[in-house]
């Protein structure tokens, strides 16, 4: 559970899933609503998290190794979280993160065969007792994602980043590593299937987030009085 009043939703699944449409959907719908929501991204979402964004996502990092890689994903997060997710949290706000620590399970614990208690180890001391009430996996086989993903690239001219080169096996072995998760966690993941239309999957997003949402968060006019 999240620290503080606020409620902190993780958005996670495979390149072209459809995160970044969904909780932009989301923050609309919630926003329409009076909640004072706060939208933000991994790697990154604080300045220094930025930074380290784009080292792992050129490749920069890549040639000193997955290890090197997983805690650079650490330390972005543990900025991420003491300097933007906890103080939002305990403001009483809505977070919305398109991934989070599941993404690191999987990418480099999974399919970057580290072990599981190295990477629970970086996330304990990343996370820092700051956890997801909710996660939304949003699930589709990895080559429609990839599909999606390269349409989307070419459409505003940006290159596959370094984990979306990766071969289509890692990524299917990714889709099942979150199903894994999901299925050892189902108080706090959501699996949604993400073949479906944008408004269709938007309704089941909405219910999911609905259902906590009076418990602990303050609608926006109360935040700022
Ligand atoms: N349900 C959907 N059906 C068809 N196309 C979709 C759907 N959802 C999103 N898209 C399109 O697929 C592309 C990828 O979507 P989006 O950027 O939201 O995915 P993402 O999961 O955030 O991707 P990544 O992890 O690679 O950043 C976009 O062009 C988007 O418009
Ligand atoms: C948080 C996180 C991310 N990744 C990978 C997954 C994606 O390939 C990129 C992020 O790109 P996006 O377009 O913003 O989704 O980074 C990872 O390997 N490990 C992580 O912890």
């Amino acid at each position: 559970m999240s620290s503080g009043t606020g409620l902190f939703v993780t958005f996670e699944g495979g390149e072209g899933a459809g995160k970044s449409t969904q909780i932009r959907k989301l923050a609309e719908s919630l926003r329409s609503r009076g909640f004072d929501v706060l939208l933000t991204r991994e790697p990154g979402g604080s300045p220094g998290a930025e930074a380290v964004r784009h080292v792992l996502l050129s490749g920069a990092a890549q040639p000193f190794g997955t290890r090197m890689e997983a805690i650079l994903f650490a330390a972005a997060r543990n900025d991420h979280v003491e300097g933007v997710i906890r103080p939002a949290l305990n403001g009483g706000r809505v977070v919305l993160c398109d991934r989070f620590m599941d993404s690191s399970r999987v990418y480099q614990g999974i399919t970057g065969n580290l072990e599981p208690e190295f990477i629970e180890t970086l996330q304990r001391v990343a996370i820092n007792g700051v956890m997801p009430d909710c996660t939304v996996i949003l699930d589709l086989p990895a080559t429609a994602g990839l599909e999606r993903a390269s349409r989307r690239g070419a459409a505003v001219a940006i290159a596959p980043d370094r984990f979306e080169r990766e071969e289509l096996e890692t990524h299917e072995k990714r889709r099942e590593a979150f199903l894994d998760i999901a299925a050892r966690e189902p108080e706090r993941c959501h699996v949604l299937d993400a073949l479906r239309p944008e408004d269709v999957i938007a309704a089941d997003v909405l219910t999911i987030v609905e259902r906590r949402l009076p418990l602990k968060t303050k609608i926006a006019e109360t935040v700022h009085e």
